[in-house]
């Protein structure tokens, strides 16, 4: 009885049980390619098919193993003739599939020596439109397809063919671009399972599945991942519809998913013998491989032109610099790196832009809808300015395109780094209809006759995958760099600060010790150093004087030259007789024009003799405008042991008073 399943005539299908001692289902041509001669409604066993030695290799070798480590080659003898063949057995589920393939006479030793010459070249690529080019013509070498071309997908599974190796009479599809339609998710997740695609033959009668004596429900699911199963009759009328008959495809895995397709397809049948199939699957897993690792350096170079471009960690250390100044020093080459026209930096208290940005106005609202909707640390981008939502109401002529990069200022607050790109008009060639097609138009004149030529408007060029992540990076150095500035300013600031209180404190000490007009100590200064002598006296018995003096009839002075010559002569004086005191003795200012000196360790005699001393001092004083002596009327108070600060300064006032009832200009002694 048949199933509803159908394979490739291009070899023979068994199903067999788990022990692969039981012929469940098989294609049926199996009899007819394996065992001419046997009657297929005789005996159904797998060793009647394979023989006896075939049937139990295979399941010696498959027991414990999901699948053979490699093909089995088999030679049969029929009719006087021998016929090679190639076998390979995995399992699935309860059941064991089988395939067998007839092998050409293709020298096999040949084919390897070309293909390990070609897998060198591929090997040394450095580039990938080469690395690319060289796969196709090395495949298109092997299998003699009329066309060989490798298809992308875009991040939207739109597939573009980015390189081609042309050997036949089918048009060229370089450069041009596959809807997503075409490769349905079904499809993609087929290629995960097995990366090959044989059609040898789109318009050959498929070969049904015939279930043996024991019967078999579940055919469809056991041959998904078969080599021979026949192609869908959407995807015969697709091949039958861009004029292919045979056809051959192998799945490039990219690290992230599918990467690409290579397709290799030809007007008329083109059987494809397994060697020099397993010979493209290795070309094309080994290019991967070195078009992987060629992306990778390539992002990693231009990650760290990025990191260079900054390359402010360690400056920054030394140097802090605003973010104005950063971005300024920093645009151009920022602009470049991304692509952008615009670039602008979103500080909680500022905005600092370069090149074409849009309004402040409208960057608020959108960092206000960002703190929202993206309250993640990644980036988020849009290449469409007036369709994405949280955009599409803002006013933003001349942008497309948006990349913003939060940064992390504190942990409620975050600044953003943006980047702008204008529109970029973009004529897209359609191979096939796209579904997403607004408005095609068959463009009869172009070369590309068949293709439907779509204009994209509105779109910004995408944000690669390694350019949101070199922004991220960026980002990092620019919050560092940024919060390096600030610290940097603060501590200037509190330098300035400290510096301002010192001078401050400086001002007030000054204020409160010392007399503003003559800079000698004013009287709560020398009251406080009276004080201290008196203390000192009492406990060691250290005898010490005041010389209280004023100066004779300075009303007058005062009067007939004027007030400001009155402050010269109490300023000259104060400094003359300051300069003239030993270290220990102390010159204040009492109040008006009085003044009393502290002469410590000063006995009577000494006290006298040193007021003598001041008022003769006194009376050779040279006052700029004054034509006369100044002279002044001292009263001296030496320490008694019963004596206060009060009672010694009003003793020192009482002997001034007597100097001048004395006829001024002279020094009295305080009883
Ligand atoms: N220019 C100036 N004059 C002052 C200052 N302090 C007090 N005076 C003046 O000093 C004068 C003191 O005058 P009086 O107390 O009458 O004493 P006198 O004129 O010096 O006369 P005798 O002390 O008796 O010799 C007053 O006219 C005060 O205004 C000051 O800081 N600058």
């Amino acid at each position: 009885m048949s199933t509803n399943v159908t394979l490739q005539p291009f070899g023979a299908l068994l199903v067999l049980d788990a022990e692969c001692r039981e012929l469940q289902a098989y294609s049926d041509n199996a009899f007819s390619l394996l065992t001419p001669a046997l009657n297929p409604s005789g005996v159904a066993s797998p060793a009647c098919l394979l023989g006896k030695r075939l049937s139990q290799r295979v399941r010696l070798e498959l027991n414990g193993h999901q699948r053979l480590p490699g093909p089995l080659a088999f030679t049969r003898h029929c009719q006087g003739k021998s016929e090679r063949f190639q076998l390979f057995a995995y399992r699935h589920a309860e059941h064991v599939i089988v395939e067998v393939e007839p092998l050409n006479p293709l020298g096999k030793r040949r084919l390897i020596g070309t293909v390990n010459e070609r897998l060198m070249r591929l090997a040394e690529a450095t580039h990938q439109e080469d690395l690319l080019e060289m796969l196709v013509n090395a495949i298109q070498a092997l299998t003699g397809h009329d066309r060989v071309s490798v298809c992308h997908f875009d991040s939207d599974w739109h597939g573009l063919v980015v390189a081609e190796a042309m050997g036949g009479s089918l048009a060229p599809l370089l450069g041009q671009r596959f809807p997503a339609s075409d490769f349905p998710i079904s499809l993609r997740r087929s290629y995960e399972r097995q990366s090959v695609r044989l059609i040898q033959d789109v318009e050959a009668m498929p070969v049904p599945l015939k279930e043996a004596s024991g019967g078999y429900p579940s055919a469809d699911a056991a041959i998904r991942e078969s080599l021979l199963r026949a192609p869908a009759s959407s995807r015969q009328r697709y091949l039958q519809r861009m004029g292919v008959r045979g056809s051959l495809s192998i799945a490039m895995h990219g690290d992230t998913g599918l990467w690409g397709i290579v397709v290799c397809h030809s007007a008329a049948a083109h059987p494809v013998p397994p060697a020099v199939r397993d010979a493209v699957r290795t070309l094309v897993h080994m290019a991967t491989q070195r078009l992987l690792l060629l992306r990778a350096r390539q992002e990693a170079r231009y990650l760290q032109r990025v990191q260079d471009s900054l390359g402010l960690a360690e400056a920054m250390r030394d140097e802090p610099r605003g973010p104005h100044a950063l971005l300024a020093a920093q645009a151009e080459t920022w602009l470049a790196l991304f692509r952008a026209h615009g670039v602008m930096l979103w500080l909680p208290d500022a905005v600092h832009s370069v090149g074409h940005t849009p309004a402040v106005g409208a960057i608020h609202q959108l960092v206000e809808r960002l703190n929202t909707a993206h309250p993640h640390r990644g980036p988020w981008c849009t290449r469409e300015v007036s369709q994405d939502p949280l955009t599409a109401q803002l006013d933003m002529p001349q942008q497309s395109g948006v990349l913003a990069i939060p940064l992390p200022m504190s942990r409620h607050q975050r600044a953003w780094l943006m980047f702008f790109r204008p529109e970029q008009t973009e004529t897209l060639y359609w191979a096939m209809q796209p579904t997403s097609m607004l408005t095609p138009t068959l463009s009869a004149s172009d070369s590309r006759s068949t293709a439907w030529q779509e204009e994209v408007v509105g779109k910004s060029e995408a944000w690669q995958r390694v350019e949101r992540l070199a922004a991220m990076d960026l980002g990092e150095d620019l919050t560092l760099a940024i919060a390096a500035y600030e610290i940097s300013t603060l501590n200037q600031h509190l330098e300035q600060e400290r510096k301002a209180l010192a001078d401050a404190n400086q001002r007030l000490e000054q204020l409160a010790h010392f007399d503003p007009l003559t800079q000698v100590w004013n009287r709560y200064r020398i009251e406080q150093a009276i004080a201290a002598e008196l203390v000192a006296a009492k406990r060691y018995g250290t005898c010490f004087a005041l010389l209280l003096f004023d100066i004779d009839d300075f009303k007058q002075i005062n009067d007939t030259y004027g007030h400001t010559l009155g402050d010269d002569v109490l300023v000259s004086m104060a400094r003359r007789i300051e300069a003239s005191l030993r270290g220990c003795d102390h010159l204040g200012r009492w109040g008006g024009e009085e003044f009393i000196v502290l002469a410590t360790h000063s006995e009577l005699s000494a006290a006298v003799g040193l007021a003598e001393r001041l008022r003769e001092l006194v009376t050779m004083l040279n006052v700029d405008g004054l034509d006369k002596t100044v002279t002044i009327s001292v009263g001296v108070a030496v320490w008694q042991p019963e004596d206060s600060a009060k009672t010694m300064v009003t003793r020192a006032d009482s002997a001034m008073y007597q100097a001048k009832h004395g006829g001024r200009n002279r020094v009295e002694v305080a009883r």
